[in-house]
């Protein structure tokens, strides 16, 4: 990159940081998200923040920070996939309400750019409760009462994974199902022996990266995973006896979506499905899809591990 385009990239930055402050405080806005990692170090962060009259400060990074977090600064880590600005965004405003940080009447105004590039290029205002239509329903605060957010999390990553590298070069779809695992299981029939029976708990929990070749493995059974909300996997295998309930989503999904559907209508649980088909991971709560990750689109000059999702816009 020329020395100009440089100059350039961080003159920009540096602007749009100083107008989202000057926005801010005049603006009844409750936070600032920046996302691209463009503070480096605890100094840099707190100067920033001192300077903020009402609005609380988020970082939103794909990796963990390398300085500690000064006061009133909250930080929400995002799967580690390429997505478009508003994408990373969005499960940015996702995981932020689930951990309590944002809330659905919020007014965000967020700062975006390339990840990792340390160069911001976007700034858009996110009114959670009008522009999201999943956040209508208002009750996805409730979520963390039932799930911690590093467990959807996680769970979300590894939703993505399958659906970008599919099982020894086939397509693969399944459904996590989490929180409420008590209720769910209820309403669910063992399509196959519970692989993880007889295992102690603390060798059956989502967060340990150990299980992840594990999972991605019985992935390809027929039917669902079943994990409690602080992670532990109760079942794999699983099939969801909720025919009945009535759901609103799109006629064409079929009985693996319909069925993760159900779920979360009549428990407090939260769906994550990957699509066979079409390769889309869907999240679903209180019945509805409150997510969707399309299939992602693979441009030809990018290396492999660049791979672009887009998320269904669904700020009206
Ligand atoms: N009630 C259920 N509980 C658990 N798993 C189910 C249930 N219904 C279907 N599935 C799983 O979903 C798989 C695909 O079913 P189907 O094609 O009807 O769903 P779909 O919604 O079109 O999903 P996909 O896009 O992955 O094909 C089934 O083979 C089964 O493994």
């Amino acid at each position: 990159m020329n020395l100009l385009k440089l100059d350039l990239k961080k003159c920009l930055t540096d602007k749009l940081l100083d107008y989202a402050v000057e926005l801010s405080n005049c603006l009844p806005l409750q936070a600032i998200m920046v996302y691209a990692d463009v503070f480096h170090n605890e100094e840099e962060l707190k100067s920033y923040v001192e300077r903020l009259e009402n609005a609380q400060l988020v970082l939103v990074s794909r990796d963990k920070l390398n300085f500690p977090l000064p006061e009133k600064v909250s930080f929400i880590r995002v799967p580690h996939i390429k997505l478009t600005r508003l994408g990373q965004m969005k499960i940015a405003v996702l995981v932020g309400v689930s951990k309590g940080i944002f809330h659905p009447q919020d007014i965000i105004l967020c700062l975006s750019g390339i990840a990792e590039s340390g160069v911001l290029d976007s700034l858009f205002i996110i009114d959670i409760g009008s522009e999201f239509e999943f956040f209508e329903v208002n009750q996805l605060e409730h979520l963390r009462e039932v799930v911690r957010p590093e467990v959807f999390l996680r769970v979300l990553e590894i939703a993505i994974d399958l659906a970008v590298e599919g099982r020894e070069g086939k397509p693969i779809g399944t459904t996590f199902i989490i929180g409420d695992s008590e209720k769910v299981l209820e309403y669910c029939e063992q399509l196959i022996l519970n692989p993880f029976k007889g295992y102690d708990e603390k060798e059956r929990n989502i967060l340990d990266p150990h299980l992840e070749e594990t999972i991605k493995e019985f992935a390809s059974l027929d039917g669902a995973f079943v994990i409690r909300g602080d992670g532990i996997i109760e079942t794999a295998g699983a099939f969801i006896r909720a025919g009945g309930v009535m759901v609103d989503i799109p006629p064409g999904l079929g009985t693996r979506h319909r069925s993760a559907a159900a779920i979360t209508a009549i428990t407090k649980a939260v769906a994550i499905t990957v699509s066979e088909s079409t390769g889309t991971v869907m999240v679903f709560y209180g019945g509805k899809i409150i997510m969707e990750i399309e299939r992602p689109l693979i441009f030809g000059s990018l290396p492999t591990e660049e791979k672009t999702f887009s998320i269904r816009e669904e700020i009206k």
